[in-house]
């Protein structure tokens, strides 16, 4: 089935106060990720990985990929200047953690991946950048849907 964002739904901005209430209470319920859902570089600290991850996969749109060796979001934004000024802020990040993302950008929408090359896994860099992604997109004023909250489903049909 193919979505159509505006369709069948509407955008509408986050307020940063619902993303606080959204993280404190969390919502939807909670993954139960298991450290063997994970491949966890050996540089890490498996269970402050698994600690991050939940914490991502239940408070933000973040998903696990790659078996457990990465994570994924999309965001959307209201313009492409947003979605510019956004993966400048990421690159700025980037650049002092000495750790890069796989990402792809199409017009409003980011997808954003992140995992480590070597040692290969997740590592507590993805969990930093992951989380340091949902703050400035909460700044940037990321567009969530309203209806079904399912942004991820639709983002991920148009890009
Ligand atoms: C030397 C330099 O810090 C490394 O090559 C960094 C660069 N950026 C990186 N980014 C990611 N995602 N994984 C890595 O292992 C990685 N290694």
């Amino acid at each position: 089935m193919v979505l159509r964002a505006g369709s069948l739904h509407t955008w509408r901005p986050l307020s940063t106060s619902a993303v606080r209430w959204r993280r404190t209470f969390a919502v939807t319920s909670p993954a139960r990720l298991k450290s063997s859902d994970l491949k966890v570089s050996s540089d890490s600290d498996t269970s402050r990985i698994l600690t991050e991850a939940t914490q991502l996969v239940d408070n933000g749109h973040w998903r696990l990929c790659d078996q457990g060796e990465g994570l994924e979001r999309n965001f959307k934004f209201k313009t492409f200047a947003a979605a510019w000024d956004f993966m400048n802020d990421i690159a700025a990040e980037c650049k002092m953690q000495r750790h890069h993302p796989e990402w792809t950008n199409v017009f409003t929408r980011t997808h954003i991946k992140w995992t480590t090359h070597n040692p290969k896994g997740l590592s507590a860099k993805d969990t930093h950048m992951a989380r340091f992604c949902d703050d400035v997109a909460t700044r940037r004023g990321e567009m969530v849907l309203s209806a079904s909250g399912d942004s991820d489903a639709a983002a991920t049909a148009k890009v």
